[in-house]
């Protein structure tokens, strides 16, 4: 068998068509939709995924404002800058570009975000939405983190069903792993989710009974073939660098063995699947924020 691609830059590019027509619709009402970003540090991943945001936001019509720090920036200077872009007219939402440098507390500065202008859908609040909108019929509208929405519409638009299909998701972290599990547990995705973790004592057994697989720990090539149910969904997130090309570039692993190719009935590639996405919904929450900003 050879894995059915989950191309995440064609999928992206449907979201991001449907972002721009929506921005040229509010641009003709006089809003303009804003991205702000901080970036703190000068960790090379880090800047290139926050340049291509300012890519993003530019293709589909939005504007967008860049703030940065040194990586000796204190905590008083980074919850300064969230407070500018919380104050900027032109910043509709936002993003803190994760990770923040050691020494910073995380989740102090997430929670200095304005709920109203959280980007990420990463603010206590929102994720507190989540977790009490199992049933999106009656969910307060919030913003929902990237990567977890990301990897939903990529499934979707492949038409990979998660109803009633049990999903192992590798990793609890905040950006990905936690809030997909909420996610796919939700009135209407009804999936069933095992959310596993560095402790989790038999990770190969876990996965083998999953029709779905979502890998987001930054191992490279830890999924292996002999891992995976025949025909199973793979989703490959997490990314290490593990050295340099001859022309100075970033040589990338996925958290997925390429040999999975051959048991896997769909596969992400890594590049080219769940990052596209992370930034595609990006736009579309700072997009649905302007519109809630407006009077319909
Ligand atoms: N505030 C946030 N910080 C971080 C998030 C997030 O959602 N919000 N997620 C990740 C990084 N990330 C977005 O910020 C991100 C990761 C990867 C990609 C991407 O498009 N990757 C490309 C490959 C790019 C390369 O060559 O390096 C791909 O997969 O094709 C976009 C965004 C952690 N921080």
């Amino acid at each position: 068998m050879t894995a059915a691609r989950l191309d995440g830059l064609a999928a992206a590019a449907a979201v991001k068509a449907d972002v721009a027509r929506r921005v040229a619709a509010l641009r003709e009402r006089g809003v303009v939709p804003g991205l702000g970003t901080l970036l703190v540090g000068d960790d090379p991943a880090s800047r290139s995924y926050v340049t291509g945001k300012h890519r993003d936001t530019a293709e589909v019509g939005m504007h967008s404002v860049r703030e940065e720090l040194p990586a000796t920036a204190s905590q008083a200077e980074i919850l300064a800058a969230v407070d500018r872009l919380n104050a900027d007219p032109a910043v509709t939402a936002f993003i803190v570009q994760l990770p923040l440098p050691d020494g910073i507390d995380e989740n102090t500065v997430l929670e200095a975000v304005d709920p109203d202008k959280d980007a990420d859908g990463l603010h206590p609040t929102n994720l507190g939405r989540l977790v009490l909108g199992v049933d999106p019929a009656t969910a307060v509208p919030a913003p929902l983190p990237c990567t977890p929405a990301g990897i939903l519409e990529l499934l979707a638009q492949n038409e990979v069903p998660v109803a009633g299909k049990h999903v192992v998701v590798l990793g609890r972290g905040i950006t990905v792993g936690r809030p997909l599990g909420l996610l796919l547990t939700r009135k209407g995705t009804d999936a069933t989710v095992t959310l596993t973790h560095s402790r989790t004592p038999d990770l190969a057994a876990e996965v083998r009974r999953a029709d779905v697989v979502v890998a987001a720990v930054g191992v490279p090539h830890l999924v292996k073939p002999d891992w995976v149910k025949p025909g199973a969904a793979v989703l490959d997130v997490g990314v290490t660098r593990v050295g340099t090309t001859e022309s100075g570039k970033a040589k990338l692993a996925g958290d997925v063995d390429p040999g999975v190719a051959d048991v896997a009935g769909f596969l992400s590639p890594n590049p080219g699947g769940v990052g596209p996405m992370t930034r595609a919904l990006l736009l579309r929450n700072v997009v649905d924020a302007a519109e809630r900003s407006v009077p319909a």
